[in-house]
């Protein structure tokens, strides 16, 4: 990836009919919001403008509701728990567990240096109900920091960077937050991360020097009045959450009645029409909100092994361990480069560019990482 260019920068041509005023200056109209990265949730009425056929002709509400469907609505086709044991089986034809995998695994990366990408949120910590609870088990932190001392691993997680900081809590690791759009990253001189655009020299937690990129920096105040709209929007929307991960919001509406789905859809639809340089994207019972710009965790992953001096060369191994849609991205990269492997968390039978699976975060992923770190360890002594 050249990142030397100005062409190279992510951020698209802007479309025509974009209404100035939206593009990065706070409009006066903007509600006052609760502090940056605080949720709020009310249980008032408020009937608002906003056409159901919208949503519906849009697809939005059938994207909701196939996101993170519980098990036995998932398998509506098999009814028994033996029948959906047979389907989770025979889709492990195509993804077969990166467990009993792992001998295979190991020896395509013989010789080469394993670079690790972890999701968070339904990776290594379990899905909840309340996004501020997600927290991994001690266990697993154990896990972690494990493979980051045998392994250059880093996390890329949809939250912000601080936030998913804040849940693992290791400073072993390299952080990428909002859907990658906030990568802090190793200092590599005179090389072409360190003189993009989007780039700046910074210090982390400890203070070390490091490179923090933001190739959607330009989107901060808007990111921000967005925010604050939506909350003020949902308020009367009983459960539903929305969450500023810096560079994008999500809307979570997993504890909405699912009768009133289409009310979490229409506010944000509404909204959308005036952000021409905003677009929406799916994830587990949440509606995510980010700038229209050329990036994702695919090229997040990208970015970090070029940092990593990694990128280029033959002998690197990428692993990606991710559930959710937006983790997809990085799935498609590593399959067309052709160079390591991608792996979904999933319980249920679905498609994904990964190449292998694993059950789920509590026991699978966990065991994996543990298991990498063995062979590591057995490998090189
Ligand atoms: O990229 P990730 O690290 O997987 O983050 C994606 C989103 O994860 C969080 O939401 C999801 O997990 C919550 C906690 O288990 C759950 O309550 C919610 O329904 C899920 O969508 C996070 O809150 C979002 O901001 C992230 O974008």
């Amino acid at each position: 990836m050249d990142l030397k260019t100005k062409n190279s920068s992510p951020v698209l041509t802007e479309p025509v009919s974009v209404n100035k005023s939206r593009l990065g200056l706070p409009s006066k109209k903007t509600p006052i919001c609760p502090p940056s990265g605080s949720y709020l949730t009310a249980h008032r009425r408020k009937p608002r403008p906003g056409k159901l056929d919208d949503v519906r002709h849009s697809g939005w509400l059938d994207a909701m509701k196939s996101s993170s469907p519980p098990r036995k609505k998932l398998n509506k086709d098999f009814s028994s728990s033996a029948e959906q044991d047979i389907a989770y089986r025979t889709w492990m034809l195509k993804y077969p567990s990166a467990l009993t995998s792992l001998e295979e695994i190991t020896s395509r990366a013989k010789g080469k240096k394993i670079a690790l990408f972890l999701d968070y949120d339904g990776t290594l910590s379990p899905i909840v109900d309340n996004p501020d609870h997600a927290y991994m088990t001690s266990a697993m932190r154990t896990a972690v920091k494990g493979v980051a001392k045998c392994f250059p691993t880093a996390i890329i997680s949809g939250r912000s960077r601080d936030k998913v900081y804040e849940f693992i809590k290791l400073t072993e690791l390299y952080y990428a937050g909002s859907h990658g759009m906030d990568i802090m990253g190793p200092v590599r001189e005179s090389e072409s991360i360190g003189d993009h655009p989007n780039c700046i020299r910074s210090t982390d937690k400890q203070g070390k020097e490091v490179n923090l990129f933001q190739p959607a920096s330009e989107f901060l105040p808007l990111i921000d009045e967005v925010f604050c709209s939506l909350v003020d929007n949902t308020k009367d929307i009983k459960g539903a959450k929305v969450e500023n991960n810096k560079f994008c919001v999500s809307v979570h509406y997993r504890l909405v009645d699912e009768k009133s789905w289409f009310l979490v859809a229409q506010r944000v639809h509404e909204l959308l029409k005036d952000y021409p340089r905003l677009r929406l994207t799916h994830g587990r019972k949440v509606l995510e909100i980010r700038p229209v710009i050329d990036w994702n965790k695919g090229k997040a992953v990208e970015f970090l092994l070029e940092s990593l001096g990694l990128s280029g060369t033959d002998d690197v191994f990428p692993i990606y361990v991710g559930d959710d849609r937006t983790d997809e991205d990085a799935f498609k990269v590593l399959r067309e480069r052709d160079c390591g492997h991608g792996i979904l968390v999933s319980s249920v039978p679905k498609d994904s560019n990964a190449f292998y699976s694993l059950r789920d975060p509590s026991e699978q992923v966990m065991e994996f990482l543990n298991s990498l770190v063995k062979w590591k360890k057995s490998a090189s002594s």
